[in-house]
């Protein structure tokens, strides 16, 4: 069993005291002049042409503050926040500093230990709150006892207050619930620096207000706290700290919340009493008033807040603010924050350290067994689909396997399977991983395992269903047409029919990790179809030469021909023929005509087993450039 994952997944303490969470470290992150440009293609010009998103941003996000990051659709708060998460980099350029140590932005790492929440959902559906913290907390806190492991869980879905909710299964929680468990999953290895992304959106009032208060004691808690945020009503904006607001890829405001208002005041743009001053501020930056918004960030720029001050501030009036719906707020303001905690002492002796290699491997396979288990109805369509065409196949083909007048019959049989196995392998794996590539770039970029890991548990669950699906195939339908039931010539078939299932498999992990799904819809069947082809009903030497490069690296036609052979050849004596005239009575006649007397048994399923391990290869070094090239 895992440790900390065992079968009892309950979470009992002694203990109900919460404690708040307290990072180890604090982060400053400074960022200098940072531009993000890309290549857009005019369809007008009909060529590429450059597009700057961010246009020299400059600014600091200190520890102990949530900052939120605003401005109007498209003015570029999801790429800055990429690219200062070091999440992704691509055409960014300027200076990132994480306590004074400067990187440059086109860098694609994690920055300072950043752990980033995306706006996407990277929830595991089938797996239980419970489960999830937990085989999380066992990826991450390899340093931990089972016990310390389950403590910490317990903490930390009572400080987000997710306790309620331990048993249910992700995909039945609220929006609110989901947003949540996504920064306790985060907070489990006490992140100094955290960015969310739109963590409110799709989220009602009381929810969003839960949320952006629990960011706002976390950070309390000595964090560096960075959201995205569309349009944050005057109370949740109470919340925040510091504001930096973005208008068409610029700066228009970057300072403490407090400041804004007599900022903005002056540069000529005076907020009207009792406007919630987010409004205004994105009423602003959206060019509803008629002002140059480049002269007006300088102007705002220039000015110096002073907390300390009777002036501008205070003749400003605030909304009270109400107290936290998680009320963990006054827990915190009663609480040392930095330093002397229970809590930080409890833990201080240990590291914040990842599984090894084989822990991690062995925690993902009980994850997906676990998620296999509550999803096996997929598993079940997927061997009953290949039950009833094998059902279907045995009928229509019916005794063709030992008849001679009906070997051409046999012949399509022999081809269809071949055409079945190839597309279902290939296709189940290339719509579905697409979708899994999302979950493993938001858990692969917050350093929850490493990528070998991740792969064997994936392949450890695909193999055997494919290869299980295939097996309840070829049995049945082998035996419904009536094919030779001798040993040999029966496990060879098997065995030729899953190989090449598995290399088609491979191809399609290949597909599904290289390209987005709506081209690899097409491009699976295109390629699956183009080397079918070969060997069928084409034979080499009526192949041009241009082809002839296909006909040799197609797995499809080396299983194909492997697959004939055993049925019709090693010397296989003369067929039953029931008509007055069969002309394939002898099969030799018949493998001569089809141009396979002579196939290379052991060679075709090199080229099939070859291609299988190549394609896996190259899954993983695309998988590998994807996740850390981004
Ligand atoms: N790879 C890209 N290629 C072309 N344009 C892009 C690319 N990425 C972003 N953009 C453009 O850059 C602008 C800023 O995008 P971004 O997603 O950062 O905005 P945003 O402020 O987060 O918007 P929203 O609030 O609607 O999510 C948009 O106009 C978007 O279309």
């Amino acid at each position: 069993m895992t440790p900390g994952v065992t079968e009892d997944m309950s979470l009992e303490r002694s203990n109900n005291n919460v404690v708040p969470l307290l990072p180890r470290t604090t982060v400053r992150l400074e960022f200098k002049n940072i531009t993000c440009t890309v290549n857009t293609f005019a369809l007008n010009k009909l060529r590429l042409e450059q597009r700057q998103i961010l246009k020299g941003l400059s600014g600091c996000f200190r520890p102990g503050e949530l900052t939120a990051i605003m401005g109007p659709s498209g003015a570029g708060k999801t790429t800055l926040l990429n690219v200062l998460a070091g999440y992704s980099t691509h055409g960014a350029k300027g200076e990132i500093a994480v306590n004074g140590i400067c990187t440059c932005a086109s860098h694609s790492t994690g920055r300072g230990g950043v752990r980033y929440i995306r706006q996407q959902d990277d929830l595991r559906a089938h797996l239980t709150v419970n489960e999830a913290m937990l085989l999380a907390a066992a990826l991450k806190l390899a340093d931990f006892t089972t016990p310390e492991k389950k403590e910490k869980v317990y903490e930390i879905l009572a400080l987000l207050g997710l306790t309620e909710t331990a048993r249910t299964l992700c995909r039945d929680l609220s929006g609110g619930q989901r947003r949540r468990l996504a920064v306790a999953l985060e907070l489990l290895s006490d992140p100094s620096i955290m960015f969310l992304d739109e963590p409110t959106t799709g989220l009602d009032s009381s929810a969003s207000m839960s949320l952006i208060s629990l960011l706002n004691s976390l950070a309390r808690g000595g964090r560096t706290l960075i959201a995205t945020i569309h349009q944050p009503s005057a109370l949740l904006f109470e919340k925040i700290d510091s504001v930096y607001c973005l208008e068409n890829g610029r700066a228009l405001y970057n300072g403490p919340r407090q400041g804004l208002i007599p900022a903005l005041a002056s540069a000529g743009l005076r907020c009207p009493p009792y406007h919630n001053p987010a409004d205004f501020l994105m009423e602003v930056a959206s060019g509803e008033y008629e002002v140059d918004l480049i002269k007006a960030a300088k102007v705002m720029a220039q000015y110096k807040y002073d907390p300390t001050a009777n002036g501008s501030w205070a003749n400003v009036p605030t909304i009270p603010a109400l107290p936290s719906p998680l009320d963990i707020s006054t827990e915190l303001k009663t609480k040392p924050l930095l330093g002397n905690s229970k809590h930080q002492k409890k833990y201080s002796k240990h590291m914040y350290r990842q599984a090894g290699p084989l822990m991690q491997t062995w925690i993902l396979l009980y994850r997906n067994y676990l998620m296999t288990t509550r999803n096996y109805s997929l598993f079940m369509y997927r061997v009953a689909a290949h039950v009833v065409i094998a059902l279907i196949f045995g009928y229509l083909y019916s005794g063709v396997g030992n008849e001679a007048s009906s070997v051409l019959g046999n012949y399509v049989y022999l081809y269809g399977s071949m055409l079945l196995v190839v597309y279902t392998g290939k296709m189940s794996v290339t719509l579905s991983f697409p979708l899994e590539m999302n979950i493993l770039r938001g858990e692969y970029f917050n350093r929850w395992y490493n990528l070998g890991p991740y792969i064997i548990s994936i392949l450890a669950v695909e193999l055997p269903f494919q290869m299980i699906s295939c097996v309840s195939y070829v049995v049945l339908s082998y035996w419904l047409t009536d094919n030779p039931l001798e040993p040999t010539r029966a496990t060879l078939f098997l065995a030729t029919v899953v190989a090449t299932s598995l290399c088609a498999q491979a191809w399609g992990y290949f597909i599904g990790s290289t390209t987005p799904t709506k081209i690899a819809v097409f491009v699976g069947p295109v390629l699956a179809c183009l080397f079918s082809v070969f060997g069928f009903c084409l034979a080499l030497s009526d192949t041009p030469y241009a082809f002839r490069w296909l006909h040799h690296i197609s797995y499809f036609r080396a299983g194909f021909h492997v697959a004939v052979h055993s049925v019709y050849g090693f010397n296989r004596t003369r067929i039953n023929c029931s008509k007055i005239y069969c002309h394939y009575k002898t099969p030799k006649t018949f493998l001569i005509e089809m141009d396979m007397e002579n196939v290379d048994v052991g060679g075709n399923m090199a080229l099939v087993l070859s291609t299988t391990v190549l394609m896996h290869l190259l899954t993983c070094t695309a998988l590998w450039y994807r996740l850390n090239k981004r």
